[in-house]
This record gives C-alpha cells, structure tokens and sequence, in this order.
C-alpha cells in the first residue's frame, strides 16, 4: 500500500467501543460498501482472477483497485497519469458495468476518491501488491471510522501458485517480518507466503494444470496445516466454481455461518504457522468481559495471562488471526474477529436462537492462526479454562 511500507497504524477497538458501533444508526438508503482483498504471491494469479470476475456476470458493478507496484499490464500503465512526477489516480470504465483504477500512492486514498462516486458501483475489490502484508492492509477497512462507516470488509483472498508456492514457504525470508512490539522474535524467519496465507478467508489453490495429483494433494495439506480455517478452492487460471460466495459476499468479518475448523494430523506441517482451536462450554453474559480481558493479554501483549513466566509452555507466539463464537447461556451468539492486534467482539448477525437452528454450537469455539502457537490446542485451551474459571 504505502509506498515506504511503513505500517499503518493500527487501532485497537475493544468490545465497549465496538457496541458503540454496532448501534450507529446508519442513514436511510445508504448501505456500506463491501470491498474484498485480494492477496497473493508475485504472479499467482490475482490478475487473472479479477479478469475473470469483471468479465463473468454477476449482476454487480464492481470497481476494482489495482496497486501497479512491480506489475506491467497493459491496463494497468495506461491508467498512471504522471503529472508534475505526482502520481494521479485515474478511473477508468472497464465495460461489464465495473471501473477499475491503479495506485501508486495509497490506496486509501484511491478509496476516498472512490466514494465520491458513490452509487456508480456496489462492491470494491483491492489488488494488493505481491509484496503486502494483508494484516498492515485489513485493519484499515475493518476497523477505520472514516472509511468503516461507508465500507465493510467482506474478506481477504489469497492467491497461491501451486506450482511455487512449497518453495516460498521453504525459503529463508530475506528479512524478519514480524508485527509492531515483537521485532526481537527468535523463531524462523517468516516469508510474505505464510503471511498472506495465515490471513486469508479463503484460498485460491491456482496453476493447478502445473502440478500433479500428488504435488497438489501435499500443497493442500501444507496450506491447512498453516490456516485451516480458509477454505481452499483448486483452480487452473483462477477459474472458480462460482464468484459469489466463494470469493466475493463472503462476510467473512460480519457473519460467522460456520467454524468448522478441526484440528487434524496434517502429514505436512509447517514448521512455523499453525492453526488451532479452543473449545469452552456456552458462557453467561457477564463472563464476556473476562474474555475480552483475555483476548487483550492475547493479541496486545502476546502472553497467556495469569502464568508464572518459568510455567509458561508457549513463551514467544505471535496471532494473525483470530475468530471465535461465543456460545451464552441465553441461546444467543457473540462472534470474535480479530486481525493481528485489533479485535471485536459483536453480536452475531445471522445466528438465532439455539432451538430455531440446528446448526448452531453448543459450546464456545476460538479458532487461532499464528505462530510458535504450540503442538497442539492443549496449553491453551487450559489457560482460557483457568482464566475464565478463576474468582476475580
Ligand atoms: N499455467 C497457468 N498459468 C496461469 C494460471 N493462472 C495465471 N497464469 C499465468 O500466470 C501469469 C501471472 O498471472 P497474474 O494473474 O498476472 O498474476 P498476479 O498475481 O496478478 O501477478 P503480479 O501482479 O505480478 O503479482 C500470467 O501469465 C497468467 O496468464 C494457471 O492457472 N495456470
């Protein structure tokens, strides 16, 4: 996004402020806009897939936001207008009803330009460059005042190269990538693969015509290892099944339809981002507030709370994400969405009553992707256990 690459700042929204949000009374007739991110590798096909989305029909006008950085197509040159050796961001109709842009400078500010024509389109979609960092990016549409009250952030698609993609995870990083607060971190380095993938709802597995059966089989597992809470869809030429649902309207930070994340033995596992989840019988309402304590220490602090430091089994973890339902007494439903340090929890939108849906849990479920998480959900599922049990 920013050019410097300097991270932007992130805000921390706790649950009081987030029920200030929730109740804003939004004015008549204007609904927020939902914009999807688009993440991936250099070349794994995140061109091809909005291509793809722009010319199918979908009944949407959709402006699309490209970030030109280190890319050389030919819609997206002839859309940087240099004036004064100033970048100017320029619109363009790309027919199917859509209008499309390219960024050099931020892609904020693409977006505020964007409002103003407001109405000439229903859905956006941001093409992040090959080298962004959607935990820097997310925040920014999720949790921003200024932007959070005209849009909505539907979910982040990562693009993977099958053909590429075990390479990248295997390579050394060339630098430490870490978030704010943990620059000193000791593990293996990370690479921008594991982190577009750690943060993505859902995957595009693409250039699967590249590799065989058994290549492809061991890409799978290695990516559900890392998040297995994204659900993976297979592609030759970003070509999925459909566009709606699997990678556009997939309120993926609004609505949590399922969690149906299981810990399974993956034969491939990375050695540096895993997934997990803690499971706690259903909550009473008054309990809410312990968690949001815990989630602080969490996502804030990087510490399970209430351990004596010599105790502590997962001394140095680092979340990316973080989803959770909360199950409570009264038959309703709280859902917990965060993205590295910023974090809600809210009422869930889609959710009724226990007795009016079959589906829905019994019990309490925080799904968790991050790193140096542990071997296994054990330590903490025993510390949210003692943290929410402990008489304060
Ligand atoms: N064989 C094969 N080639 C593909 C597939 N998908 C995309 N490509 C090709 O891979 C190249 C890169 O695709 P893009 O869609 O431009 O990738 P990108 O992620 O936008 O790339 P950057 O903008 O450089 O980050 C293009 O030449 C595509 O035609 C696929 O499934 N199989």
């Amino acid at each position: 996004m920013d050019d410097d690459e300097t991270p932007p700042e992130l805000v921390e929204v706790t649950a009081l402020q987030e029920e200030t949000r929730t109740e804003e009374v939004e004015e008549p007739g204007v609904s927020r806009v939902p914009i999807t991110l688009v993440t991936g590798y250099l070349g794994a096909g995140k061109t091809t897939l909005l291509n793809y989305i722009l010319t199918e029909k979908h009944g949407k006008k959709i402006a699309v936001i490209m970030n030109e950085f280190g890319d050389s197509t030919d819609i997206e040159k002839s859309l940087t207008v240099n004036q004064d050796g100033q970048e100017v961001t320029e619109w363009l109709d790309v027919g199917n009803g859509c209008i499309c842009c390219s960024v050099k400078d931020s892609g904020v500010q693409a977006i505020e330009s964007l409002m103003d024509r407001r109405g000439s389109f229903d859905y956006i979609l941001l093409e992040t460059t090959g080298l962004a960092d959607p935990g820097n990016i997310a925040p920014l549409f999720w949790v921003d005042d200024g932007l959070g009250s005209s849009i909505y952030l539907d979910g982040i698609v990562t693009l993977v190269d099958a053909k590429n993609i075990l390479r990248l995870l295997d390579e050394p990083a060339t630098e430490e990538i870490t978030h704010a607060g943990h620059e000193d971190h000791a593990g293996p380095a990370l690479t921008m693969a594991h982190l577009q993938v750690s943060h993505a709802d859902v995957i595009v597995l693409n250039k699967v015509d590249l590799v065989t059966p058994t290549e492809l089989d061991n890409v799978r597992q290695r990516i559900a290892s890392i998040n297995g809470a994204a659900k993976i869809h297979v592609t030759d030429h970003s070509r999925t099944p459909q566009i709606e649902g699997v990678v556009l309207d997939l309120h993926a930070y609004d609505q949590l339809s399922k969690l149906d994340f299981d810990e399974k033995g993956h034969a491939h596992i990375d050695p540096k981002i895993s997934t997990l989840a803690i499971i706690y019988p259903r909550i009473s309402s008054d309990q809410i507030a312990r968690v949001d304590e815990w989630l602080r220490s969490v996502l804030w602090e990087s510490i399970l709370p209430s351990i004596p430091e010599e105790e502590n089994e997962i001394p140095n973890f680092e979340i990316h994400r973080l989803k959770g339902i909360l199950a409570l007494k009264d038959g309703t439903f709280k859902v917990i969405q965060a993205v590295r340090d910023v974090f809600e929890i809210r009422d869930s939108e889609n959710r009724e009553r226990k007795e009016d849906n079959n589906d829905a849990p019994d019990h309490c479920k925080i799904v968790i992707i991050g790193r140096d998480l542990g071997k296994s959900a054990g330590a903490w599922e025993r510390n949210f256990r003692s943290f929410m049990e402990k008489v304060t």
